[in-house]
């Protein structure tokens, strides 16, 4: 291996710390932070996620509420639950994790949270203002992933950044995020022709597609920053990400694992959108 590791737990350890400290004093004034996660249906990966985001809040001194519903729950319902939680003064951001049941639309679901407690950043109003360069909350993974990138100290001024995939939640956010930052950035997607030909001109690689082996080694430039987002399993059942971690690490100059790199930075900074949530009720 040649390329050094980007330690994401250790990263989100730091920012979970400076989490902490906000909350104590936002608590001390009357304002203690708090996050409402809401969790439709059995999903067994969904309930591993959603219990870690509330193990997280508790570890930081974020009051969590934690709302579980059986997968047979109408979408009015569950629209109905939101526009509480939107006027529930101790909630400062509402998560509702997907996927939701078949029979609910998601897109209605994102747009029952009040703007300004869209934690996730997964609303019209969140995506504009970040395609604007207005102030707004940053989608947590994409935020998450700028942060990791930032340990590397690469400045991203005129670097080529390729992110594969184009998902609302990931891929789209992530190449607005890497705009700002004045990457050139290109976006590939499943009917990219010849995705290596775009990756081997790639001075940072983020990829978000959900397959693994995705990005493997001969796709990699030299000395490259990888950021692996995906979320898959192997043959034997272990997490892995869309990157050949093994083949990929001998060319690339940084890379994120998986476990341990993109995920608890995702969780992090859903807690420092939290933070940020309350800090302007609190003003308010
Ligand atoms: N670590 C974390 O915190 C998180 C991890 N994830 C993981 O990241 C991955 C992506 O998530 P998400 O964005 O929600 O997924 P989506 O399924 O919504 O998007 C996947 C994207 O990959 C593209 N794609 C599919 N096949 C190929 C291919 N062969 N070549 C190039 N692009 C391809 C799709 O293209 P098209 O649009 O044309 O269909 C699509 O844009 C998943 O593994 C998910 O589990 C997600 C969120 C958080
Ligand atoms: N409204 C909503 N918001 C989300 O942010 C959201 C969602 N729905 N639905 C699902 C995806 C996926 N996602 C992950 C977050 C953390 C890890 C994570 O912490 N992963 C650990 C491993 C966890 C494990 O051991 O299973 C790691 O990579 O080290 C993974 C995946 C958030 N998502």
């Amino acid at each position: 291996m040649t390329a050094q590791l980007i330690d994401g737990n250790a990263l989100a350890k730091k920012i979970r710390g400076e989490v902490a400290e906000r909350a104590a004093a936002l608590t001390a004034r009357g304002h203690q932070p708090g996050l409402a996660v809401v969790l439709v249906g059995d999903d067994p990966a969904s309930q591993v996620y959603v219990s870690h985001k509330v193990k997280d809040c508790e570890g930081s001194g974020v009051y969590s509420l934690l709302d579980r519903y059986p997968a047979d729950m109408s979408e009015a319902a569950l629209l109905k639950r939101i526009a509480e939680l939107n006027a529930d003064p101790k909630i400062h951001g509402i998560l509702v994790q997907m996927p939701v049941p078949k029979h609910i639309d998601p897109q209605k679901v994102i747009a029952a949270i009040a703007p300004h407690k869209d934690v996730d950043g997964f609303s019209i109003q969140s995506a504009g203002a970040l395609a604007s360069g207005l102030p707004g909350f940053k989608s947590c993974t994409p935020y998450g992933c700028m942060k990791l990138i930032e340990t590397t100290g690469v400045n991203l001024r005129g670097k080529h950044a390729v992110v594969i995939g184009r998902s609302n939640t990931v891929g789209k956010p992530m190449a607005q995020l890497l705009l700002q930052a004045s990457a050139t950035v290109t976006i590939c997607h499943s009917a990219t022709v010849d995705l290596g030909a775009h990756t081997r001109q790639a001075d940072v690689i983020v990829a978000a597609v959900g397959r693994r082996n995705t990005v493997t080694a001969d796709m990699v430039k030299p000395g490259a920053v990888i950021i692996d987002v995906g979320m898959n399993r192997n043959d034997e059942g272990k997490l892995c990400g869309d990157v050949d971690f093994e083949g990929v690490s001998k060319v690339a100059g940084w890379i994120t694992p998986v476990p341990g790199g993109v995920g608890p930075m995702t969780r992090a900074m859903l807690l420092v959108n939290t933070i940020e949530a309350a800090e302007r009720a609190a003003s308010n």
